[in-house]
């Protein structure tokens, strides 16, 4: 093996798919969800609701498929570039857990792992959860001082992530108008997981009131928007609009509700189609195929609207190659100006913010 700590170029020997996890049956549903709501103030009705979205498939989530073809991806990529690091993968509330995967890598001799986290933004539940789940994970196996876990940037305008969103969303935007809509009368809904406000002004308040959360959801929509319109030859309106919010009710999250600015479009009269782009997220898991591919097509049936929803990056060629890019970035250290990003918050630092990692008892207080 030429991989051995000490022979090794690079400053990493690992690579730590990092991600949510999810059950692999009907029987894993319940102590999934303990897992993810840990103390979390998630309400009973609510567990019970989203334990229903599982059972629908079976009790299994479409997440951990997807992350092995991701592993799978990522493993071709960097052997096809002659990178010869190994790809563990850990997740935070399911097997394969952080701890085991950390175990695994450092009985292979491996000790400096980066991490690639399925999580595009700045959140406490994208960024400074992973980083306690990293730290957690080495402590649990003794190696607090001997082994350590770094990660990729967050990538939210990283062209890899966005590539695949702007074919996706060009392509139905076409399909509509072929289909006789009117650029016009086409609404893009950007959708992304709403969050405590408090939550969101955390993730780094010097963006404005609800943090670098929204403020790059709001930079990735313009560009997105931007390709879009160059494609369709005509303006096409958009709208940021969050899903998936649980917690107490009386706790104000991100809105508007993506239901909610469907029914409002029927109201208005504005709209004939709606194209859903699931932009928050990087797999189309769970609260894409419940919340979106069911509920809000169920809104949108009801209001009257055509609906298209956009696939996620997923293993889009693009996106493999573009997290591949992301590595190389920090394996070669590559200075911050040469750094791939389409917006103007970008490139995002390599160390979290200390808003995202801070946020944890923000987050915390506000779900209580
Ligand atoms: C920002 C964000 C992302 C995107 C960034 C990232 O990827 O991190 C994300 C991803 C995901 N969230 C997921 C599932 C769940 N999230 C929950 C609860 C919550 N999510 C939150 C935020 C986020 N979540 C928050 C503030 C809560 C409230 C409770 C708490 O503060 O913890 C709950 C509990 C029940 C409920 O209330 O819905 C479940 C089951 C799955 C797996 C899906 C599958 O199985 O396919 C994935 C990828
Ligand atoms: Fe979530």
């Amino acid at each position: 093996m030429t991989d051995h700590v000490s022979d090794h170029p690079y400053p990493f020997d690992a690579i730590l798919l990092s991600s949510f996890g999810g059950p692999e049956g009907q029987d894993d549903v319940i102590p999934f969800l303990r897992n993810v709501t840990a103390g979390r103030g998630v309400p009973d009705e609510r567990l019970e609701e989203v334990a229903h979205h599982y059972r629908h498939f079976g009790g299994v989530s479409p997440i951990n498929a997807q992350n092995r073809a991701l592993k799978a991806a990522l493993e071709g990529e960097l052997s096809k570039r002659g990178i010869a690091l190994p790809v563990y993968w850990g997740n935070r509330n399911w097997a394969p857990y952080f701890k085991d995967a950390v175990a695994e890598a450092a009985a292979n001799g491996h000790t400096r792992l980066l991490g690639l986290v399925t999580s595009a933004y700045t959140s406490y539940s994208g960024v400074g959860q992973y980083r306690e789940d990293f730290e957690k994970a080495l402590a649990d196996n003794g190696l607090t001082e001997t082994a350590s876990v770094d990660r990729i940037r967050e990538y939210f305008d990283h062209p890899g992530f966005v590539t695949p969103l702007i074919e996706g969303t060009q392509a139905a935007v076409k399909r509509l108008t072929d289909a006789g809509h009117a650029a016009p009368r086409i609404e893009i809904l950007f959708s992304t997981h709403s969050i405590p406000t408090a939550a969101a002004k955390a993730s780094g308040p010097e963006f404005g009131e609800h943090g670098a959360y929204e403020a790059q959801h709001l930079a990735v929509a313009e560009v997105i928007s931007k390709a879009v319109n160059e494609a369709a030859g005509a303006e096409v309106p958009w709208k940021l609009v969050y899903q998936s919010r649980s917690g107490d009710p009386r706790v104000p999250w991100l809105e508007p509700d993506i239901n909610d600015v469907i029914a409002d479009l029927h109201d208005e009269g504005t709209a004939s189609a709606v194209v859903v782009v699931p932009f928050g997220f990087v797999s189309d898991h769970m609260e894409v195929l419940w919340d979106l591919d069911n509920e809000a097509k169920e809104s949108a049936a009801e209001a009257g609207l055509a609906f298209e929803r956009v696939p996620t990056s997923g293993v889009h060629p693009a996106f493999v190659a573009g997290l591949v890019d992301l590595i190389v970035e920090r394996l070669e250290n590559t200075p911050v100006e040469q750094r791939p990003h389409l917006t103007a918050l970008g490139p995002w630092p390599d160390h979290e913010t200390v808003g995202a990692y801070i946020a944890r008892e923000t987050a915390e207080a506000a779900a209580r």
